[in-house]
């Protein structure tokens, strides 16, 4: 067999062709991993060259990964053998890269190939070249992110059942559902390629990376249930874990966004920290975030001991009640709902906290109280406990005020309610540490959330992006506009509730509360309404939440 290799032509147009090369099928081993990274770079470093397109030789584009590199494995368990193939191939190397990719295909782009040619920024095919992800079908998941793209090209349906079936599809077919862009005869592949590669160059196409595409995508509840309904039908394979294990990966990329799995946070990640166990969390305050983030934890099976000021302990009523609706709605189940509520413990004081991980505060938006409670805190509980503010808009040192842990406190903004909402905004100082960055960042994965890792500042950055906007709401209701018709507009749009409704939904005491500290951080910057004053005076507060922590 000749020797595997890339090679590069640059055109006087300014495209490079560069052109993998291993007969047969020009799979990916590791001259041609190596060869692309290479020819890559080059490409990157030279200003002739504006555009890449990535083809194979001998009328083929890849049959993905070497697989005659897993056999040396299997036969020598020599692992030195297989490339450096992390995500980074494709994501570092091909769809991050300043100049943008066009993949060129032919005959058959499979696996690994496939993976490459969906981590450029567009795909031109020959009708009948093969694509597939056939990678289940050999007992193991795609490698090069193609859980995580494919389903943002094709849709989540035909994604799984492409790599659940190992079943390739034709180009044409692909160019229907999604999955090429464009279709050529095989004699003008590379001219069709070369002038869509220079016109995203030039700006006269879009330029859109695969991993953060959403419009294929359905709304996240409607992933679940899809996705629930994929995992029943994978049970029936209890010997192929490769099946649930794809599923898993699938819904890490469309739940927490493509880069899932890769998040990288500079000096946090991939700087040789590892996360620290986290087995028991105390949470303060059984409000409607409290009870909720505590709905979320027991359901990742964290130890939870919830501090309330009442002994009716009606944020442990209000788990439970969360843990109802769950399962009323499905998919948790009776049993689950148990075991969960044996990870649950209601507490009127901190003797508890002395073996705990974690301290969650989610208290009312008042400084002077969560300064108090964090000066407590920090004498109950052990060293290395973080100490995390569920605050939306306050300063984290002002938070941590009266106490010497700085390097331990840290923003765990969730989203009411904080057992349905995905999102995680995680909020560092400049004193935090980095292990505490990273530990809330597997705790958020851990619960299954988005974590967003922000630094501080009033209203961070969900608060800096909405309070313009409830303002410009606040402005509009002001000159008398009926709240439902705004809220109609605005649901119109395309957001799932109205500004109105959300702040009678979160409480209209929170609202007033966080708006108050936001606008005295931006003064002159923000619209002022007492409208919510009158109304919180005239006892409409939106949802009764008491304080209960
Ligand atoms: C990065 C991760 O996602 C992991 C991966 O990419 S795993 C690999 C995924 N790719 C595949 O599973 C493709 C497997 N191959 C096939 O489906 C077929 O071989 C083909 C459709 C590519 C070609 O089929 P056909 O035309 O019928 O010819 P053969 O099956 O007889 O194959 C011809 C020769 O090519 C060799 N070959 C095929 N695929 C690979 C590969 N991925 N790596 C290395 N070699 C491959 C095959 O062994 C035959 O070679 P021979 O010397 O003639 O025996």
């Amino acid at each position: 067999m000749s020797k595997a290799s890339v090679s590069m032509k640059i055109g006087s147009d300014g495209v490079a062709i560069i052109t993998m090369s291993n007969p047969p099928v020009n799979a990916l081993g590791p001259a041609v991993i190596a060869g692309l990274k290479e020819k890559y770079a080059e490409a990157m470093s030279r200003r002739d060259v504006k555009a890449i397109v990535l083809t194979g030789e001998s009328g083929k584009f890849s049959g993905g990964f070497d697989i005659s590199v897993f056999i040396e494995v299997q036969k020598t368990g020599d692992l030195s053998v297989l490339p450096e193939v992390s995500v980074d191939l494709v994501m570092k190397t091909i769809e991050d890269a300043e100049k943008p990719s066009v993949a060129a295909i032919h005959g058959l782009a499979l696996g690994g190939g496939l993976e490459l040619a969906m981590g450029c920024h567009a795909r031109i095919s020959t009708p009948d070249a093969l694509l597939g992800l056939p990678e289940l079908s050999l007992g193991v998941i795609p490698g090069f992110g193609g859980t995580q793209r494919l389903p943002r090209l094709v849709g989540l349906q035909k994604a799984i059942e492409m790599m659940l079936l190992s079943k390739p599809i034709k180009a044409k077919e692909g160019y229907r559902n999604g999955l090429v862009d464009t279709i050529a005869p095989p004699e003008e592949l590379l001219t069709v390629a070369r002038r869509w590669a220079l016109a995203i160059a030039e700006g006269r196409k879009v330029w859109r990376k695969t991993l953060d595409r959403t419009d294929r995508l359905s709304a996240l509840y409607e992933t679940r249930q899809k996705l629930y309904a994929f995992r029943k039908d994978a049970e029936r394979t209890p010997n192929m874990p490769q099946n649930q294990l794809c599923l898993d990966a699938i819904e890490e990329g469309i739940v927490h966004g493509g880069y899932a799995g890769v998040l990288k946070v500079p000096n946090i990640t991939g700087v040789g920290l590892r996360p620290r166990p986290i087995r028991k969390v105390a949470i303060i305050g059984g409000g409607l975030m409290g009870s909720g983030i505590a709905t979320a934890l027991i359901l990742s099976d964290i130890h939870v001991v919830l501090k309330e000021r009442d002994p009716a302990f009606r944020g442990l009523k209000t788990v439970e009640a969360n843990l109802k609706g769950l399962v009323k709605k499905g998919p948790l189940t009776q049993e689950k709902m148990r075991k969960a509520l044996s990870f649950i413990k209601g507490v009127l004081d901190y003797s508890e906290f002395e073996y705990v991980d974690m301290v969650i505060e989610a208290v009312i938006e008042n400084a002077p109280l969560k300064q108090t409670i964090f000066n407590e805190v920090e004498k109950s509980c052990p060293p290395h406990c973080i100490l995390a503010t569920t605050t939306s808009t306050i300063d984290l040192n002002i938070v941590g005020k009266n106490t010497n842990s700085h390097d331990r406190i840290i923003g765990a903004h969730f989203f009411s309610p904080a057992h349905v909402m995905p999102l995680l905004e995680i909020v560092w100082s400049e004193k935090t540490s980095p292990q505490v960055i990273l530990d809330l960042m597997n705790i958020g994965k851990m619960m299954k959330k988005v974590p967003i890792v922000v630094q501080n500042c009033t209203g961070f950055a969900v608060n800096r992006t909405f309070f313009p906007y409830h303002h410009a709401s606040a402005l509009v209701l002001h000159l008398g506009v009926d709240p439902y018709r705004i809220d109609r507009v605005i649901r119109k749009f395309g957001m799932p509730m109205g500004p109105n409704q959300l702040a009678d939904l979160v409480g209209y005491g929170v609202v007033s509360a966080a708006n108050v500290i936001y606008s005295s951080a931006f003064k002159g910057r923000t619209f002022e309404s007492n409208l919510l004053e009158m109304m919180i005076q005239d006892g409409r507060k939106g949802p009764e939440v008491k304080p209960s922590h």
